[in-house]
C-alpha cells in the first residue's frame, strides 16, 4: 500500500487523549486498586446474624464469632461489629480474615494492621495481650506477628500494630489473625473496623496498591474518568454513589451496596482518588449523578432539587473556595487547592432511560451547575444527539463494545462528525466478543476471557481514528481498566488481578504503545481502506523532531506499506512491535506471552515497512 503523509499537520494531538476509565467493577476498588487488604473489614452494609455478614471471617482455635449491630456502635456510619466468644479452657484462639480471595506477604514490607475493640460486659482483670500475625492458611507458618494490648474498657478503642514478615510468603494463600493465649481470657470481646495496609503507591495515605497503581502509570494516562459506569447508578436510587459519603474518617463512610453484586467500602473515595490522580499525573473526568438508577427508576422533575444540590456540593468539594464548605472540608483533609477539574460527565450511559435525561434531568443539572461554575464542560452520556438535548451538548461520552472487526470496520468512525465545537470522549470501548450476534454472551457464545492479539490491533485500527480525528476527539479509555481474574462480573478486561499478580493483557499493550508514543500534531496520510485489513497513523513529535508512524495489521497475512515522508529522516529508527497469534492472550498462566519488542531498523524519507499478520508497530524515526 502507497501511503503519502502530508507535511502540513491538520490538528494538534490534545494532552488528554489516552486515559484510564474506572469503577469498583470485579473489585477493581475494594481488593484491587484500593490498599485495603481485608476483605468485610467493618461488616458495613451487611445483616447482623447472618452467614454473609461473616463473609471473609472465621474463627481461630474455640471463639464463636457472630455479627450485631452493637450499641454503642463504633459510629451511626458503621454500626456492626464482630462478636468473639472465649470459652474456658480455650487453646490460642481469636479471628481470621481471608482477604480478597488471599493475601499476599512481602518481606520487603511494612504492613499496617489496625482494629477497634470493646469488652461489652465482662472486662479483663488487666490488659490483654493480642496477636495479631500474617500466616499461611494452609501450612500455618507464621510470615509475620506482633502483639498489641487491649484494655479493660467497655469503650470502643482503636489498637495499632506495625507487621514486618521476616520472609515472603510463597504464595497468596494467607490470612490474617488477631488471636489471644490459651486460656487468657474468658467472655466477649467485640472487634470491628478492621485495617491492614500494605506501602501504598506514593505513600499516599489510605492509598492504593503500589503494584496495580504502577502497571497504570507505565500507561502514562492523561486523565482518570470517576466514579464509574453503572457503578455511579445505584440499583436503586438509595443506593447511588454519593460523594459525601465517601469522604472523612473510614469510620464516618457507611459504604453501599455497588452495582457489580458486592459491597463497597468507600474506603476508595473521592478525596483519595483525587489525590492519587493528581499523584499520578491525570486529571479527573467525574461524573455526577443524573436521576436515574440502574433499576430503572428515575426521580421527577420536581424532586430533583437535593440532588442537584449534592452535586453542586460534590464539585465545590473538588473545586470549591475554601472559603465554601466543600472547599473548606478538601482543606481541612489536607489539600486547601481546587483539583484541576475540567470536564463533569451527566449519569453514565444515560441512554438507558433518554426520555427523562432528555425531557428534564440532562437540562436541570446542567443549567444549574453551568450557572454556578461556568468554566465546566459538562459531557452528555446518551446516544450522541438521539435523542436532541436542550441545552446543546459541547461534549459527549460514547461507548462501544463491539467484535474486532466491527474495529476494524469502523476505524473512521469519527471522520464524518460535524466539526462544529462538540467534542467527543471515547469513555468506554473494547472488542469483547467475536460474535456479532452476542456480543455480551457467554465464552461458549464468542465472548473473550482475556484480549487477544487479534483484539488489541483491531482496537489499534479504532485508536488510529482517534489521532486521525483529535480535533474532536479529546479522550478515549478502554474498559473495564480492572478485573480481578476469577471475582469478576465482565471480561475481557485491560488488566487482570489477584492479590499478588498483575497480569497485562495485550490490549494493555496496545494502549501502552499508542500513550508512550504520542505526537504533538496529526500528519494526515492516505486513508485505509475500512473493509481492509492495514490501517496506519503519522504523528509528528516537535521534541525531539521525529515521525511517529503507527500501523495495524488486523489481517491473516503479511502486508508492507510503503510511507512517503514529507521531509528527510535518519537512516535508522526504533521500531516497537506487539504481534502474536489471532487468539493468543497474556492469562494468569501465560502472564507475558504477547509481549511489545523493539529493535532497530533501517529507515528513509520512503519508509517501506511490511506489518506482519496480527501486529501492532509503532515506529519512532528523526528528522534530520
Ligand atoms: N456495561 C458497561 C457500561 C457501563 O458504563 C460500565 O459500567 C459497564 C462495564 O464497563
Amino acid at each position: 500500500t502507497q501511503i503519502t503523509v502530508n507535511g502540513t499537520s491538520s490538528h494538534p494531538i490534545p494532552s488528554t487523549l489516552w486515559g484510564l476509565m474506572f469503577e469498583d467493577i470485579s473489585h477493581s476498588g475494594d481488593g484491587g486498586l484500593y490498599g485495603e487488604l481485608l476483605q468485610n473489614r467493618a461488616f458495613q452494609q451487611v445483616t447482623p446474624g447472618t452467614t454473609a455478614a461473616l463473609n471473609a471471617w472465621s474463627a481461630v482455635g474455640n471463639t464463636t464469632l457472630s455479627v450485631i449491630a452493637d450499641s454503642p456502635a463504633i459510629s451511626s456510619s458503621l454500626p456492626n461489629a464482630l462478636s468473639v466468644t472465649f470459652p474456658s479452657g480455650a487453646p490460642r484462639s481469636g479471628v481470621q480474615n481471608s482477604g480478597y480471595f488471599g493475601i499476599a506477604v512481602r518481606a520487603s514490607s511494612t504492613y499496617t494492621a489496625s482494629f477497634f475493640y470493646r469488652f461489652p460486659s465482662t472486662l479483663p482483670s488487666a490488659a490483654l495481650t493480642a496477636t495479631v500475625s500474617l500466616a499461611g492458611a494452609s501450612s500455618g507458618t507464621t510470615f509475620a506477628s506482633g502483639t498489641v494490648a487491649l484494655r479493660p474498657t467497655a469503650q470502643w478503642t482503636q489498637a495499632t500494630v506495625a507487621l514486618r514478615p521476616r520472609t515472603s510468603a510463597p504464595d497468596i494463600n494467607n490470612v490474617f489473625e488477631v488471636t489471644l493465649a490459651a486460656g487468657a481470657f474468658v467472655g466477649t470481646v467485640h472487634l470491628g473496623m478492621f485495617s491492614l495496609f500494605p506501602p501504598t503507591f506514593g505513600g499516599q495515605a489510605n492509598g492504593m496498591r503500589a503494584d496495580i497503581a504502577q502497571a497504570l502509570l507505565d500507561l502514562k494516562p492523561s486523565f482518570f474518568r470517576l466514579p464509574g459506569g453503572n457503578n455511579l447508578e445505584g440499583q436503586t436510587i438509595a443506593q447511588r454513589w454519593q460523594w459525601n459519603n465517601t469522604v472523612g474518617p473510614l469510620t464516618a463512610r457507611p459504604g453501599r451496596v455497588g452495582d457489580w453484586g458486592y459491597v463497597n467500602t468507600d474506603g476508595l473515595g473521592l478525596y483519595e482518588y483525587l489525590v492519587w490522580i493528581e499523584l499520578m499525573g491525570m486529571v479527573p473526568i467525574m461524573a455526577i449523578w443524573s436521576g436515574f438508577a440502574l433499576g430503572g427508576a428515575a426521580v421527577p422533575a420536581n424532586q430533583l432539587a437535593p440532588y442537584i444540590e449534592q452535586s453542586r456540593q460534590q464539585i465545590e468539594f473538588v473545586i470549591g473556595s475554601t472559603s465554601t464548605p466543600g472547599g473548606a472540608l478538601r482543606a481541612s483533609l489536607g489539600h486547601p487547592a481546587p483539583f484541576p477539574l475540567l470536564y463533569v460527565e451527566v449519569g453514565n450511559e444515560d441512554f438507558l432511560q433518554p426520555s427523562t435525561y432528555q425531557s428534564y434531568r440532562w437540562a436541570a443539572f446542567v443549567n444549574a451547575l453551568q450557572a454556578d461554575y461556568p468554566n465546566l464542560r459538562f459531557l452528555a452520556t446518551s446516544s450522541f444527539n438521539s435523542p436532541a438535548l436542550s441545552p446543546k451538548p459541547q461534549s459527549w461520552d460514547i461507548h462501544v463494545y463491539q467484535t474486532p472487526t466491527w474495529f476494524t470496520q469502523n476505524s473512521a468512525f469519527y471522520d464524518s462528525f460535524a466539526r462544529d465545537g462538540t467534542t467527543f470522549f471515547e469513555g468506554e470501548y473494547a472488542a469483547i466478543s467475536t460474535n456479532p450476534n452476542d456480543i455480551f454472551g457467554a465464552p461458549s457464545s464468542g465472548r473473550l476471557v482475556y484480549p487477544t492479539v487479534q483484539s488489541a490491533v483491531s482496537e489499534a485500527a479504532f485508536m488510529m481514528g482517534f489521532e486521525r480525528n483529535a480535533d474532536v476527539v479529546f479522550a478515549a479509555s478502554y474498559a473495564p481498566l480492572l478485573a480481578h481474574v476469577t471475582q469478576n462480573q465482565w471480561t475481557p478486561n485491560l488488566l487482570s488481578f489477584d492479590s499478588g499478580t498483575v497480569i497485562k493483557s495485550t490490549s494493555y499493550w496496545a494502549q501502552w504503545m499508542f500513550s508512550n508514543n504520542r505526537g504533538d500534531v496529526y500528519l494526515p496520510s492516505t486513508l485505509a481502506s475500512t473493509s481492509g485489513a492495514l490501517f496506519w497513523s503519522v504523528v509528528q513529535r516537535v521534541s525531539p523532531p521525529a515521525f511517529i508512524i503507527k500501523v495495524s495489521n488486523t489481517g491473516t497475512s503479511a502486508s508492507t506499506g510503503v510511507f512517503r515522508l514529507p521531509s528527510a529522516v535518519a537512516s535508522t529508527g526504533q521500531l516497537i512491535q506487539l504481534a502474536g497469534a489471532a487468539n493468543a492472550s497474556n492469562t494468569p498462566t501465560t502472564p507475558s506471552a504477547i509481549t511489545p519488542q523493539s529493535r532497530t531498523i533501517a529507515t528513509g524519507q520512503n519508509l517501506s515497512f511490511s506489518a506482519p499478520a496480527m501486529s501492532l508497530s509503532v515506529i519512532t524515526v528523526a528528522l534530520v
